[in-house]
């Protein structure tokens, strides 16, 4: 017998036999129970590479430093990337005895970071860079592993075929570049023995996060400058990491795809979608598509896959053309001492709503002058930009606001719902019915307000029967035949081109008149100039034990910069989330999520386009305070450096002494 893999429960003997120098496996002891990753390996570490698990000396195999440099410069761009996430992963497990490695697709280890109490330790565990992993070279082993099984692996201590390594517990995950095909592992090694199995699927996870994000990273750096689209089923995620990636060429046919887009759209592999036409993907015209997407980049588009039918968000990226240059800055030092914590409220008023964003402020003087009439509104935005939130400040201005505030949203119900939903119905009026029959929302409205979240997704046969209860001002619940009286108040949002559906004849004309008394346009958070006092009021409002908060001025910056796709719900879950995991008094540039942090401000590139506005007010500010910086700052409620970093976005010349020149 040439090798037993006793050190796992003696589950395994390999036998080399003398006359064909074959080397065969068979089962002793407990049945397997091995993992089939592992089992897999361990045959292969014995019958294909005859490693022999039971020597114990131990010198890693490290390549010859000028392939080294040669491989280093070969994956320069995903060390970029890699190296910057796995930084910050880091942060989030320093002192838990890890260490975090980056390989190429050979297995050769290209980054590592370590605790440095543990670097000597790594070290002669093999951890260094330059080392090589592969399986034939160190048996079963979380990053060999994990290659010639182009997935995920966890290899718990005794797993390990080679008794050198089982005081290690390693979790690899692969990363994959456009065309799928492996190009590097990302692994988190310990050596920590009280660590369960059960513990490293935690460390898994969020290994494969880190994977995933610098996957797309790549993906999106590789396409810059073409056109990529994002898109997820939640309006929220698109442009975040769990969104899709498809890169399209000029003549609309997909070039290529990312793992997550596979994933979304539940194709077997990248041949089924690569090289279609994206018409071929989604109930799309490409043309119509890409031109007026890139014309307003923050629009979500709301779109059908054509296999399944199934519902999905579709953006144009807005970083695409960034990532190219991801240098996570040295962080700065200098640091945002905020107000003490401000209690949330669960209703914002007008006034609380206001702001300074000269858009915000008209579309509250007009919202403001109709209150408390009955002229319908239409409030229009993206995802998130605070339809509802502003609605229910204007039921709270209105004179309805001691009745009630009743919200449909009529695309997260089902189309045969919403019409029992929306009038009600008698007892017994079908089956299934509710025994007392149900009182419909408008029923429920009467006397206050009624709104209609998404109008834009009710069926024109609905939309018939709401037209007539507004025009008579009553209702008829279904299974009845007496109308009931009602006092109806209608406010509706959407985020969809409504015109445009009207023009399709997917709209009714006259129900759009009817409810478009006014119309509210709420921009788009990336779009608005009181982004700043929305990050602050929410830095104070989300922190959770009343603690002031304070932040660093970069952390800040950088949340100043992001383009947020998800508008202000997507800043309030940032900060909430920020707040959640911050463990150390000032929130910090590796406490923002991978997305954020990772975005190439757009001061830093200057490469978007300059909000007028701002720029406008930032140089009647700085000449009212004569030039004075300090002054303008302080008055602006931000830092100088802050103050200083806007103008050289906003390409606001100064003179050092005057301000502006
Ligand atoms: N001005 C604001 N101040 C504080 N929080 C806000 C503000 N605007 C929006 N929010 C928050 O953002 C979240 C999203 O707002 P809201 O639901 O009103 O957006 P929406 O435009 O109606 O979104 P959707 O289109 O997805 O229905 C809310 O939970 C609210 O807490």
């Amino acid at each position: 017998m040439d090798a037993t893999a006793v050190h796992a429960g003696n589950v395994l003997e390999f036998v080399r036999e003398p006359q064909s120098g074959q080397t065969r496996s068979h089962a002793v002891g407990p049945p397997l129970t091995l993992h089939p990753a592992i089992a897999g390996s361990w045959r292969r570490c014995a019958i294909d590479y005859s490693i022999d698990p039971g020597r114990r000396t131990y010198a890693p195999t490290v390549i010859d430093a000028a392939v080294l440099a040669e491989r280093l410069v070969q994956h320069a761009d995903l060390l970029q990337i890699a190296a910057a996430e796995i930084d910050w992963l880091y942060e989030h497990i320093a002192g838990s005895g890890y260490a975090l490695v980056l390989t190429d697709a050979s297995g050769i280890v290209l980054y590592e970071k370590t605790d440095s109490t543990l670097v000597d330790v790594f070290r002669s565990a093999g951890l260094l860079v330059g080392a090589d992993w592969s399986e034939r070279e160190e048996g079963t082993n979380g990053i060999g592993t994990c290659i010639a099984e182009n997935r995920p692996v966890i290899v718990y201590r005794e797993e390990h075929f080679r008794a050198c390594h089982i005081g290690l517990s390693c979790s690899g995950a692969p990363i994959r570049d456009a065309s799928g095909n492996l190009l590097a592992v990302l692994d988190a090694s310990t050596l920590n023995a009280r660590d369960t199995r059960a513990s490293l699927a935690h460390t898994m996870a969020l290994v494969s996060l880190s994977a995933q994000l610098i996957e797309k990273c790549l993906f999106l750096q590789q396409f810059q400058g073409e056109t990529v689209f994002r898109f997820h089923a939640r309006p929220e995620f698109v442009n975040l990491q769990h969104s899709g990636a498809i890169a399209v060429a000029r003549d609309g046919r997909v070039v290529a795809v990312d793992e997550t887009a596979l994933w979304l759209l539940r194709a077997k592999n990248r041949e089924t979608l690569v090289g279609r036409s994206i018409d071929e993907i989604f109930q799309v015209n490409p043309s119509d598509l890409i031109e007026p997407m890139s014309r307003t980049q923050l629009s979500l588009r709301p779109v059908r896959d054509v296999l399944f039918g199934r519902h999905f968000f579709l953006s144009l990226d807005q970083d695409a053309t960034t990532t190219r240059a991801i240098n996570v800055p040295p962080p700065s030092r200098e640091i945002l001492q905020l107000s003490g914590a401000v209690p949330r409220k669960a209703t914002l008023s007008l006034e609380d709503l206001a702001g300074d964003d000269p858009q915000m402020a008209r579309n509250i003087r007009s919202a403001r002058r109709i209150a408390s009439s009955r002229v319908p509104v239409m409030i229009q935005g993206p995802t998130g930009a605070g339809k509802e939130m502003f609605a229910r400040a204007l039921h709270a201005a209105s004179d309805r606001a001691a009745r009630s505030f009743v919200a449909l949203n009529c695309a997260a119900i089902p189309e045969t719902l919403i019409e029992s939903e929306l009038f009600g119905y008698a007892a017994g009026a079908f089956t299934g019915a509710r025994k007392g029959g149900m009182k419909g929302k408008i029923l429920q409205s009467s006397g206050g307000t009624l709104f209609l979240d998404e109008i834009g997704d009710m069926q024109l046969s609905l939309q018939t029967r709401l037209l007539r209860v507004l025009e008579e001002q009553e209702v008829m619940p279904l299974g009845t035949e007496t109308p009931i009286k009602v006092d109806l108040r209608v406010m509706c949002a959407s985020h969809q081109n409504l015109r445009a559906m009207i023009a399709r004849g997917a709209f009714r004309e006259d129900l759009y008149y009817r409810l478009n008394g006014i119309t509210i346009e709420l921009p788009p958070l990336a779009q608005r100039t009181d982004k700043e006092r929305l990050i602050r009021e929410f830095l104070a409002s989300e922190s959770c034990d009343g603690r002031p908060v304070a932040i660093e001025i970069d952390a800040f910056q950088r949340l100043l910069d992001y383009s947020w796709p998800g508008n202000v719900r997507e800043l309030r879950n940032v900060i909430r989330t920020i707040l959640a995991i911050c463990d150390s008094d000032v929130i910090r540039m590796v406490d923002l999520p991978s997305e954020v942090r990772l975005c190439q401000s757009r001061c830093d590139d200057g490469g978007d386009a300059t909000p007028s506005i701002e720029r406008e007010e930032l140089i009647q500010c700085i000449r009212e305070c004569e030039g004075n910086m300090s002054r303008a700052a302080e008055r602006l409620g931000v830092s100088r450096n802050t103050l200083y970093r806007r103008c050289k976005r906003l390409d606001i010349p100064l003179q050092h002494s005057r301000g502006i020149i």
